[in-house]
């Protein structure tokens, strides 16, 4: 298990956009399996980003699959884009309301400091480490500043980092202080995922 310093934890989501997606409920317990904090599905929509991916009715179906192995998690999280909303605290009101954990999204072009007046709204931000759209992209390591920043406003709150990260650029954000960490390609396709889960973890532990 992660150490906790203050209150934010180590946490790790395998992202199953590159899974098989012929076997998703396969997939999904196999992270599970081996030692995923939790499960980051993009939802995307062919309009924010260039790419379909699926909707609520596969997440519906697929969510009694992991509630069991999950059960220690904590409340699900509710990830949206800012540069996708014009209300944004209506969003995160309406996200609290379904009982759901708020987490607001910054694409890599977005300047951190647009988040700054919904922050209070928000359990999570994520700083992206890719143009949203694809697994299996190259990390901007140019985003770290965001997350440094962010860490240094915030000591409590989860931040995370998506895109690109893999055992590579791991250290990199957690030397920036990003404690939430999705990590896709570099998980699912790793020929032992457990053990790529547990480097990731160690990093971001020796870094908290
Ligand atoms: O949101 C996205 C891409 O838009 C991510 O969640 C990716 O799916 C992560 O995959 P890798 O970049 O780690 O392969
Ligand atoms: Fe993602």
């Amino acid at each position: 298990m992660c150490e906790q310093q203050k209150q934010v934890k180590c946490k790790i989501g395998p992202s199953i956009l590159n899974a098989d997606l012929s076997n998703l409920e396969g997939a999904c317990v196999k992270m599970l399996d081996c030692g995923a904090d939790y499960l980051h599905l993009d939802v995307m929509d062919g309009h924010f980003v260039p790419n379909l991916t699926f909707g609520h009715p596969l997440v519906k179906c697929l969510r009694p699959k992991w509630i069991e192995p999950m059960a220690d998690a904590g409340a699900d999280q509710y990830t949206f884009h800012i540069e996708a909303t014009k209300d944004a605290p209506t969003l995160a009101r309406k996200i609290k309301e379904a009982g759901m954990k708020v987490g607001i999204g910054i694409k890599p072009g977005t300047p951190v400091e647009s988040v700054m007046p919904y922050a209070d709204l928000a359990d999570m931000i994520l700083v992206m480490t890719v143009e949203p759209g694809f697994g299996g992209q190259k990390f901007m390591a140019d985003m770290m500043p965001k997350v440094k920043y962010l860490r240094e406003k915030f000591p409590d709150m989860d931040i995370e980092v998506d895109g690109g990260v893999g055992l590579s650029t791991i250290d990199a954000c957690a030397k920036a202080g990003a404690n939430m960490i999705v990590s896709g390609s570099a998980v699912v396709k790793a020929e032992d995922p457990q053990s790529v889960i547990s480097q990731l973890r160690e990093s971001v532990v020796r870094a908290l």
